[in-house]
This record gives structure tokens, C-alpha cells and sequence, in this order.
């Protein structure tokens, strides 16, 4: 049976939530809730979190309940991800994390329509269903993974397109990244306006 998902982002899908360390971009090393919603159809072969995909399998929870959860830990930092988190309206739930003194972080694609209120959006362009270019220049961090060299002229579009002051990263794709490291090593160390990012909480087996 198809869920009805109420617009005004009162209810989400939630895949999972758990509270680690942001493994990838600036913030990396932070403490932060971790809020995984369920929904996307962008379609990275290489997806890490390909379970995600379907927002069936994920049951709509009250946001309220969410940000009960998020404020019981003491790093109070949330990064809200998915799926594609911005397949939904998350004015609702963003507005009701700050009222609570909580920081808000986005990953997304940026396939959909920009909500939320935000502290820091991380936007990773998708060749597979591109970035709607209105979400561009609300980005504080363009993270682009590299999964062959063609992707180094892809992050260059990109960064063309948004502000000044985003900070810039290439993350290799974790099945290809000992092929594709030192190849980001090389172009960053040739381009230094580009950071490297790696998936670090992979390494230290957190989730
Ligand atoms: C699973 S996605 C969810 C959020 C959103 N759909 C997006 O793609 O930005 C979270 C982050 O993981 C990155 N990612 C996903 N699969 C990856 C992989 N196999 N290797 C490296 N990064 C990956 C994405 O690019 C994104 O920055
Ligand atoms: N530790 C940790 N850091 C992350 N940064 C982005 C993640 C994601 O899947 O969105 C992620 C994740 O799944 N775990
Ligand atoms: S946009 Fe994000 S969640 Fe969706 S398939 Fe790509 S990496 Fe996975
Ligand atoms: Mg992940």
C-alpha cells in the first residue's frame, strides 16, 4: 500500500538515525545525529546506501518524534540525509531542531526543490539526474565523487556554478578508491582550490 506523506513535513520516512561522527567533508570529526531518510530515485550505481532507495520500506515518523530523539545526545549537531532527503519539505523539521538550539547539516544531491533551514549544505552533483541549478548558490560545500577521470571535468562545471566562499572536495568512490585516490591526490595537489574527502567513518568502523 502507497504511503500517503503528508506535504507540510509534519511526517518522514525514516530509514535510521543514530548518532557517530560526520565521516565525510568540512565537518568532518564533529559529533552529529545522524537523520536517514527513506526515497530516491536518482540512480548512482555505486550508491552505498542502495536500501535507502525505496521510501516504502521506511515508516513515516512524526518529526517531532525525530527531534525528541536528535536532543537526547550531547552533540547537538543533526545531518540530515537519505535517500534524498530533499524529496521532502523540511521546513517543519529543520525549524523545530534550531528552536531547540540544534544545528541543521544537508547531504544532498540537490535533485529537489531546496527547504529547510539550514546551517551548512553539503551538495554532491549527480550525473544521473542533475542538480536543479536554483540550489547552487546555497551550497557551503560542493562534494563530488570521483569515480572515473570524466568526473574531474563534472566537479569543474559545478564549481563554476556555485559561490566563492563553498568549499570544494573530491571523494573518491569507496569501491574504485584504490585507483581513484591517488589520482584526486594528484589533482588537488595540480588545483589546490579542491580539498580531498574521504569517507573516514569506513575506516573506523563506525557507522
Ligand atoms: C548516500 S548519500 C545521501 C544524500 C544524497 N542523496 C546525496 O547523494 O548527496 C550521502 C553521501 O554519500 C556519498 N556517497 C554515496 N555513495 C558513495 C560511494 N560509493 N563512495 C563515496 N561516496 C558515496 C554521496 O555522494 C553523498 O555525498
Ligand atoms: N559517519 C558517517 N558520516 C557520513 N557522512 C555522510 C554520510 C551519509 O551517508 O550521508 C555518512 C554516514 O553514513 N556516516
Ligand atoms: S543521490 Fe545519494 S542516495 Fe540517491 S542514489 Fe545517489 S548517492 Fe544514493
Ligand atoms: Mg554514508
Amino acid at each position: 500500500m502507497k504511503q500517503d506523506i503528508p506535504e507540510d513535513g509534519t511526517l518522514l520516512p525514516l530509514m535510521e538515525e543514530f548518532y557517530t561522527i560526520q565521516g565525510e567533508g568540512f565537518n568532518t570529526g564533529k559529533a552529529a545525529y545522524f537523520i536517514r531518510l527513506g526515497g530516491c530515485d536518482v540512480g548512482c550505481h555505486w550508491c552505498d546506501v542502495k536500501e535507502s532507495w525505496d521510501a516504502e520500506m521506511h515508516p513515516l515518523t512524526p518529526a517531532d518524534v525525530i527531534v525528541e530523539n536528535a536532543d537526547k545526545f550531547p552533540g547537538k549537531a543533526v545531518v540530515i540525509t537519505g535517500g534524498e532527503p530533499l524529496i521532502y519539505n523540511l521546513d517543519y523539521l529543520t525549524n523545530k531542531l534550531k528552536e531547540r538550539g540544534i544545528l541543521t547539516f544537508i547531504e544532498t544531491s540537490g535533485a529537489y526543490p531546496l527547504s529547510g533551514n539550514w546551517d551548512w549544505i553539503c551538495l554532491s552533483p549527480k550525473k544521473f539526474k542533475a542538480p536543479r541549478p536554483d540550489i547552487t548558490p546555497f551550497a557551503h560545500e560542493l562534494k563530488v565523487i570521483v569515480f572515473n577521470k570524466s568526473d574531474f571535468k563534472w566537479a569543474e562545471e559545478y564549481a563554476a556554478m556555485v559561490s566563492p566562499t563553498c568549499k570544494l572536495y573530491l571523494q573518491p568512490e569507496w569501491s574504485k578508491s584504490k585507483e581513484i585516490t591517488p589520482m584526486i591526490i594528484e589533482y588537488v595537489m595540480a588545483n589546490p582550490k579542491w580539498e580531498i574527502s574521504l569517507q573516514t567513518h569506513k575506516f573506523l568502523n563506525i557507522p
